[in-house]
């Protein structure tokens, strides 16, 4: 064995700067550039704050209205993308959907083909590929449920802005100005959150000089899992469980006897509460009000009250927009994709500031297997031996 300190999930090592967001577990704050998240999710739609997040500054006038432009030009759902989710089984995860649709728009683009050395592109066409996967999501995420539900596709609407267009894209419908408030706000609280799981596996992925695409790919596989954002899937699973307010203290019982994790509650950084939490809660209190579902709310602080009372464990982000997601109409297998819509802004401004100050992102591990052995009646040749006499050279 060894006695150097293993760092176990990399918890509580600091492994690079950044310049995107600063998440303070102390003063429960999350800053976006500088702004204050609940700020920008008050007073900016979603577009703003994707450009804020990859260029730094919020757009002025001219520049929210470009990068709409380019938005709406690029949200049709392509053919070869919809051939592509069609070829999947309609059981199958949206996020499995989602990964494939990235790594098919990424298979499309051609530029930097022809010599690995150029796979990793430059800052305009990384901007570029971020800005095309930005307004591609939505497209891909409503067909994903549209199809489940034996729907087809609906165009995309030139007319109306990226909130109330996805919402337009899933339902087929022109959603309530409360609905598509409540809905930016959860792009926006979304967006962004320093070194999370997914947002490290992006920039692992980019440290090697990989493209884009093969980052975001990776970055979609590592939000699937319930630790991170499949828990507001996992959460809607849990109230299902459940089924109303009265039923809470025996169903926790149960839960915590048999150890199980309540999705939805604690956090790797913050210990005392998420930052996003209140915004979120009230933008579901908006839903709430507006779909006249009490019942929704009576259960949500119910399970919070307990599980916070009893263990002092607080909720995270996808315990609001769980029940958020589900008031508004989406399945509860859209829940996650739809973190994926809002994180590809997080991850590709991620992706760009690692390619602008690279170092390839490669730990060390303490080894803990067996001593050295030898498999029985090999004889090396004569240079292997040779070699094994100079390790140094046979090192190069
Ligand atoms: C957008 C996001 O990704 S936010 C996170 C979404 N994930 C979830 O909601 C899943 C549920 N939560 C969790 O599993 C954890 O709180 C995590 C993974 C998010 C953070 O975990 P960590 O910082 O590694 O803390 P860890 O899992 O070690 O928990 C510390 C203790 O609190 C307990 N605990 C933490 N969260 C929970 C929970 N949700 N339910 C029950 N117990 C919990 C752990 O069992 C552990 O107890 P122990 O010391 O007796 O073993
Ligand atoms: O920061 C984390 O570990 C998880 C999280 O809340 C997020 O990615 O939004």
């Amino acid at each position: 064995m060894t006695d150097t300190e293993i760092k176990k999930g990399l918890a509580g090592v600091t492994v690079d700067y950044t310049a995107i967001s600063k998440v303070n577990p102390d003063t429960n704050s999350l800053l976006y550039r500088g702004y204050p998240v609940h700020e920008l999710a008050a007073t900016q739609p979603f577009e703003a704050v994707a450009y804020l997040l990859w260029h730094g500054e919020l757009p002025s006038e001219t520049q929210l209205a470009q990068l709409r432009a380019t938005e709406r030009e690029r949200r049709a759902l392509t053919d070869d993308v919809k051939a592509a989710i069609d070829l999947l089984p309609v059981e199958a995860h949206p996020m499995d959907e989602v990964r494939t649709a990235v790594s098919v728009i990424g298979a499309a683009d051609l530029a930097g083909i022809g010599n690995v050395m150029d796979a990793v592109g430059t800052p305009e066409e990384n901007l570029d590929r971020s800005i095309r996967l930005f307004a591609a999501l939505p497209a891909i995420v409503a067909y994903g449920q549209r199809r489940r539900r034996g729907q087809d596709a609906v165009a995309a609407r030139d007319d109306l802005d990226y909130a109330a267009n996805f919402l337009w894209m899933t339902f087929g419908e022109e959603a309530d100005p409360v609905v598509v408030d409540a809905f930016n706000r959860s792009m926006i609280l979304y967006a962004e959150h320093s070194f999370n799981a997914s947002t490290f596996t992006a920039r692992v992925i980019a440290s090697t000089l990989s493209d884009l695409y093969s980052a975001v790919t990776g970055a979609v596989g590592a939000l699937k899992g319930p630790l991170h954002g499949g828990a507001n899937e996992a959460v809607l699973h849990i109230f299902d469980e459940i089924g109303s307010a009265d039923r809470v203290t025996t169903w926790l019982d149960d839960a915590l006897a048999r150890k199980r994790k309540i999705m939805g509650f604690g956090h790797r950084v913050y210990k005392r509460g998420d930052s996003r939490v209140p915004t979120m809660k009230a933008a579901l209190d908006s839903l709430v009000a507006h779909y006249d579902r009490p019942d929704v709310l009576a259960l949500y602080d119910a399970l919070e009250s307990e599980f916070v009372g009893r263990k002092g464990i607080y909720p995270n982000l996808d315990y609001p927009s769980g029940p958020a997601y589900n008031l508004i109409g989406f399945d509860t297998l859209t829940f996650t994709p739809l973190f994926v819509a809002a994180r590809i802004t997080g991850w590709t401004a991620h992706i760009m500031e690692q390619q602008a100050s690279n170092a390839l992102i490669r730990p060390l591990s303490a080894y803990n297997g067996s001593d050295e052995r030898h498999i029985e009646g090999y004889v090396p040749d004569s240079a292997t031996a040779a070699a094994a006499d100079r390790p140094e050279e046979a090192a190069g």
